[in-house]
């Protein structure tokens, strides 16, 4: 919604009429639709994975958020370094629970994984040619693509090659180093007026674990079987170039119930994730093995949705709940020895008309 916003802001107003007319509709309350901010989608998304896990509430250390959906992807995470001067921009503050979180979150649109196969197309296809010998997609596999449908998003729209070719053919040749190669072309790494940057001039903070990847991040790395973090990063490098190398025909015949639009592009976004950690925001091949890909968190979704709904609804409380000084129990013993300690008084303070009884008896 983002990108169409920008790429024709009428059809955009179309959706949320169209969207509005029909919650409307239903028996919920509804309170409005509208386009959430990237500094949104990775904040909640933050939330709500620190939420589900508990951390808020009990104080813990936190665990940072990396999402990837197909238009843009999100980074967010805490960092000891960061207290929001360097860049504003770039800063969330929260209180939850009676503790303050300066959040670093950026959101890169144009970097979803589908947007970003957009982009490394567009790199092959500078000059209009009549086909493209493609790294990242399997030996064997052939379409025919159109130029206009390929160049039909603001993130490429302005490298539209001008020759006069309608369609081209995209061929694989499955080969991960070479791929990486291309995708590396869509970072860049060149420019920095910060202390440090991710890419495309962008400020991080030093990076601090763990961190939760999810959406895309767990949907490749899922079926690629490499969502063991502890695997060292080289091995998973060489499982994903084995996976490339395979032809097109094999992997089809392996996985007949895949479609196979997801099934032909696992090669590259594997390697636009790895990629995308490693050159993007630099991760190390020790600090890999901090990440998680996850799908659910006890039973729920990962995800911007939750921390959206719980900060709407504000079910997460900016102050600890006030705790009382002693449990239940406590409370019951304490005011069961004051309740005995007043009755031995009251029996006491009657001595003066207790029975004379201990008096000896006279004798005659
Ligand atoms: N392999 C696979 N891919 C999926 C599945 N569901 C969604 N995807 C793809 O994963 C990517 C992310 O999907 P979503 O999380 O729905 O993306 P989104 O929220 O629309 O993304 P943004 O608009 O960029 O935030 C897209 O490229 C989808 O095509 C799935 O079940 N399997």
């Amino acid at each position: 919604m983002r990108l169409l916003n920008i790429e024709n802001s009428g059809a955009s107003d179309r959706v949320f009429q169209a969207v509005s007319e029909s919650l409307q509709k239903s028996p919920f309350s509804f309170q409005g639709a509208r386009i959430l901010s990237g500094q949104e989608e990775g904040a909640f998304g933050w939330v709500t994975v620190n939420y589900l896990d508990d951390r808020l509430k009990q104080g813990l250390e936190t665990t940072g958020a990396l999402d990837l959906g197909g238009a843009s992807t999100q980074i967010s995470f805490i960092s000891d370094s960061f207290d929001g001067s360097e860049s504003p921009a770039n800063s969330v503050a929260f209180r939850l629970y009676g503790n303050d979180y300066n959040l670093y979150t950026h959101s890169f649109l144009c970097y979803g994984k589908d947007q970003v196969l957009r982009m490394a197309l567009a790199h092959q296809t500078q000059s209009g040619p009549e086909s493209i010998l493609d790294p990242c997609f399997h030996n064997g596999y052939s379409k025919i693509k159109n130029y206009t449908e390929l160049y039909n998003s603001p993130c490429v729209s302005d490298r539209k090659p001008t020759s006069a070719n309608q369609v081209f053919t995209h061929t694989g040749k499955g080969n991960f180093y070479q791929c990486q190669e291309v995708v590396k072309s869509v970072f860049d790494v060149s420019k920095c007026k910060y202390s440090q940057c991710s890419f495309n001039g962008i400020f991080q903070p030093i990076l601090q674990g763990p961190f939760g990847a999810f959406s895309a991040y767990y949907f490749v790395m899922n079926f690629l079987n490499l969502t063991d973090t502890s695997v060292p990063l080289q091995s998973v490098k060489e499982a994903l170039a084995r996976h490339c190398a395979t032809p097109w025909d094999t992997i089809k015949k392996q996985h007949p119930e895949i479609k196979e639009k997801y099934l032909s592009e696992y090669c590259f976004s594997g390697t636009y994730i790895l990629t995308l950690l490693t050159e993007g925001y630099n991760f190390t091949a020790e600090s890999y093995s901090s990440i998680k890909f996850i799908k659910k968190i006890k039973g729920s979704d990962a995800g911007w949705t939750l921390g959206y709904m719980l900060n709407l609804t504000n079910m997460i409380p900016a102050e600890a709940p006030d705790t009382p000084l002693l449990p239940h129990a406590g409370y019951v013993s304490v005011v069961t020895i004051i309740a005995l300690v007043l009755f031995a008084l009251f029996i006491l303070s009657l001595r003066p008309l207790w029975p004379r009884c201990s008096q000896k008896p006279e004798i005659v």
